[in-house]
C-alpha cells in the first residue's frame, strides 16, 4: 500500500498582509515524483521552502512520514535540495563538493570516498570528479549538485527549477537522467517548475498552482486532457477558446491538434483560410481565419509536418475544419 511521505494540511503563508499561500492541502506518497507547476509568483517556491523547513507556515500543519513536522528544524528533515543556481563551493572539486555534504552529515570518513564516488558515477561524472566548478559546464555542475543532494540518502528530494539555467539540449538530457535516478532510488521528489513541458514529461503527478492556490492535481494526462478550469486549460498546452451561437452560457475549448483539417468541403465543416503557417519542426501551427460559424475570427490548428506537405498547405490555402465533439472541453463562463 502507498505510504504518505509528505502531507500538508490547510497551510497558509502570509508575509505581512500579503497571502502567498491560501489554505493549501496535499499529500505526496513515498516514491512519487510531483511537480509544482505555475506562473511566476504563484507561491511554488514558498511551498517548497515550508516543506524544507526553511520557512514556517502562518497556519496549518506539515507531516513527514505521518509525523508532525510543522516546526521541525530544517536540519532534522533529512532532504536533499537542488536549486536553479548550482550553489557549489567554487574552491572545492566535484568530488570534494559531494564529500563535503557527506561529512556535514557525519558520515564515517571511510564511507565518504566510496559514497561520493558512487553518486558521481550515478550522475555520469566519474571522469570529472577532480575538476573545479569553473572547469565544468552548467549541466555538469548541476549533476554535481544532484549527486551531493542524493549522496546523503535523503528521505525526499526537493528540486527548485533545477534545469532552468541550462540550454535546451542539456535540459532534456538531464530530465531523463533525473527521472531514471529518481525511479531507481524510489525517492519521493518534489520539483518546482514553471515549464509545462518539464512537468508533463517528468512528473507522476502535477500540482498546478495559481495566485496562492492549487488549481488542479492530476497525472500529466489528466491535467492535459481534462483541465479542471479555464486557467489550467490555458496554462498547459495550446488551446483555442470560443463560444458558439448555440450555447451562450458556455465557453468551449479545443486543442489545436484535435481540429480536423481537410482541403475539400465536408458535412458540418467550417470554411477557413490559412493566414499564417509556422514551422515548428515535426509539426506546423496554422492560424486559420474562420467564417462566422463560431464567435471567433481565427483558430490555431496543429498538423504534423508530413500532413502539411501531403495536403500542400500554404498561406492563403482554403481549408475545411471540424471540431470533433468528443474532443471539446466546456467551461462555465
Ligand atoms: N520573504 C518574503 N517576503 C515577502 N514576500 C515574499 C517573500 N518570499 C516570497 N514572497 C512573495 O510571495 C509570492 C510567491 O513567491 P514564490 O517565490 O513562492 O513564487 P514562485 O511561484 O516560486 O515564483 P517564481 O517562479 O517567480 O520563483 C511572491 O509574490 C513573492 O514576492
Amino acid at each position: 500500500m502507498a505510504k504518505s511521505a509528505i502531507r500538508i494540511e490547510h497551510v497558509v503563508k502570509q508575509y505581512g498582509n500579503h497571502t502567498v499561500l491560501k489554505d493549501i492541502s496535499l499529500e505526496i506518497q513515498e516514491g512519487e515524483f510531483v511537480c509544482l507547476l505555475g506562473p511566476s509568483g504563484c507561491g511554488k517556491s514558498t511551498l517548497l521552502r515550508l516543506i524544507a523547513g526553511l520557512d514556517m507556515p502562518t497556519e496549518g500543519k506539515i507531516y513527514l512520514k505521518e509525523k508532525e513536522a510543522t516546526w521541525l528544524p530544517s536540519s532534522k528533515r533529512n532532504f536533499g535540495i537542488v536549486f536553479q543556481s548550482y550553489a557549489l563551493f567554487p574552491n572545492l572539486t566535484a568530488f570534494e563538493n559531494v564529500a563535503y555534504g557527506l561529512r556535514n552529515k557525519k558520515v564515517r570518513e571511510r564511507d565518504v570516498n566510496e559514497t561520493a564516488d558512487r553518486f558521481l558515477h550515478m550522475v555520469g561524472l566519474s571522469d570529472a570528479k577532480g575538476r573545479y566548478p569553473s572547469q565544468l559546464s552548467g549541466g555538469e555542475q548541476q549533476r554535481v549538485a544532484l549527486a551531493r543532494a542524493l549522496a546523503i540518502s535523503p528521505s525526499f528530494l526537493l528540486l527548485d527549477e533545477p534545469l532552468s539555467a541550462l540550454d535546451a539540449k542539456v535540459r532534456i538530457r538531464l530530465r531523463k537522467e533525473i527521472c531514471q535516478i529518481q525511479r531507481e532510488l524510489h525517492l519521493t521528489t518534489i520539483m518546482v517548475t514553471h515549464d509545462q513541458d518539464e512537468a508533463l514529461t517528468m512528473a507522476d503527478r502535477i500540482i498546478v498552482m495559481n495566485k496562492a492556490e492549487i488549481m488542479q492535481t492530476g497525472t500529466p494526462q489528466e491535467i492535459y486532457e481534462q483541465p479542471g478550469n479555464k486557467f489550467v486549460a490555458d496554462f498547459i498546452g495550446a488551446i483555442n477558446f470560443y463560444r458558439d451561437f448555440e450555447r451562450e452560457d458556455q465557453l468551449n475549448a479545443i486543442r489545436p491538434e484535435n481540429i480536423q483539417v481537410e482541403t475539400k468541403d465536408f458535412a458540418g465543416s467550417i470554411l477557413a483560410v490559412i493566414d499564417d503557417l509556422e514551422f515548428r519542426g515535426n509539426f506546423c501551427r496554422l492560424t486559420a481565419k474562420v467564417s462566422h460559424v463560431l464567435r471567433k475570427d481565427e483558430l490555431m490548428v496543429d498538423l504534423p509536418y508530413s500532413e502539411v506537405k501531403k495536403k500542400n498547405l500554404h498561406v492563403g490555402t482554403k481549408i475545411y475544419l471540424a471540431i470533433p465533439g468528443q474532443q471539446t472541453l466546456h467551461f462555465a463562463v
